[in-house]
């Protein structure tokens, strides 16, 4: 058997259309996409196979302009995915460019030795032309290999994207087993449904300081799970929100996560939600170690 297995990275500014690419690769849903941007805040891994190769995809939070420590926390997250990279992917939505988030991008990709990729994603809503005097434009500054125009809402482009990775994976045994499509914990998983639904449900009423923190995760005897978890906001006011008339809120995104996670996880699910104020939360470092990002100062 000859097994091949690497890493790939993938890059963009937020809301390029990175989560729905890792997911169009793996085949199901790993990572949380989200109209909203920068919704990634852990780094999710998806696996995909192909044949006899692996390809372990690193979904990395969207990278910006970093102010608070948080941020720095999540840019650092995304370049060390992109550091032991075979290739790197720079997912690139050319109706919204967000020149100010890219333009850092290129500039520390031109000077990288890993093998780079353009992908220009979300072919299904531009046009033609534009699209390529941009990959003309981008490649002028970055040394890309190759250009791929990719559909990942429609997978339009997604398997040549595919077979051209796998073909780049060096020969090695597999990290992980075949049924595992993300190394993603379920507890980080379950938190992540959650933080989706908080999102959908309260669009922009929602603060960008709130995250899901895992609190429990037990398997009861009867073959269901118990879930809890606490919603962290920043203010009174905020708690007020996600609360909603009489709880109302917080219980239809209780009850669409448990819908989703008892689809997601095969099993009944009993989820259990607290909303939890902590001003500067973002500042708590254990926060950080649960998101699985690192603590930079
Ligand atoms: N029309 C179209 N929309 C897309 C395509 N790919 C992604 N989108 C949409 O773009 C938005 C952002 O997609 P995500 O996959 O969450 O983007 P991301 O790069 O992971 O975003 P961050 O987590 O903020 O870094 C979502 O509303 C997607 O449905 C595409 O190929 N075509």
């Amino acid at each position: 058997m000859n097994q091949k297995c690497g890493l790939v990275a993938v890059i963009g500014a937020p809301n390029a259309g990175k989560s729905t690419l890792v997911n169009a690769l793996v085949g199901q849903k790993v990572a949380i996409t989200s109209a909203k941007a920068q919704t990634t805040r852990a780094r999710l891994l998806g696996i995909a196979l192909h044949g006899e190769v692996q390809i372990i995809l690193a979904d990395t939070p969207g990278i910006f302009a970093p102010r608070r420590r948080l941020d720095r926390a999540m840019v650092a997250a995304a370049w060390e995915g992109a550091q032991e990279a075979d290739a790197i992917l720079l997912v690139v939505d050319p109706l919204k460019q967000r020149r100010h988030e890219l333009e850092p991008l290129l500039e520390t990709l031109k000077d990288r030795s890993e093998r780079k990729i353009l992908v220009l994603n979300k072919v299904d809503a531009s046009a033609k032309e534009p699209l390529l005097a941009l990959a003309e434009e981008l490649t002028s500054k970055v040394p890309f290999e190759e250009v791929f125009f990719i559909s990942a809402l429609t997978g339009d482009g997604v398997s040549k994207l595919k077979d051209r990775l796998a073909a780049l994976m060096p020969e090695g045994p597999w990290h992980y087993p075949e049924d595992q499509v993300s190394d993603a914990s379920e507890r980080l998983l379950a938190c992540e449904v959650t933080r989706e639904q908080l999102y959908r449900q309260l669009h922009d009423e929602l603060p960008y300081d709130s995250a899901v923190r895992p609190e429990a995760y037990t398997h009861r005897k009867d073959g269901s799970v118990e879930i809890r978890q606490q919603i962290v906001v920043a203010r009174d006011s905020q708690k007020a929100i996600v609360l909603g008339k009489r709880g109302a809120m917080i219980r239809g995104i209780g009850e669409a996560a448990r819908k989703e996670l008892t689809e997601i996880l095969g099993q009944k699910v009993h989820l259990f939600l607290h909303v939890k104020v902590e001003e500067n939360w973002a500042e708590a470092r254990d926060l950080y170690e649960e998101l699985g990002l690192d603590w930079v100062k």
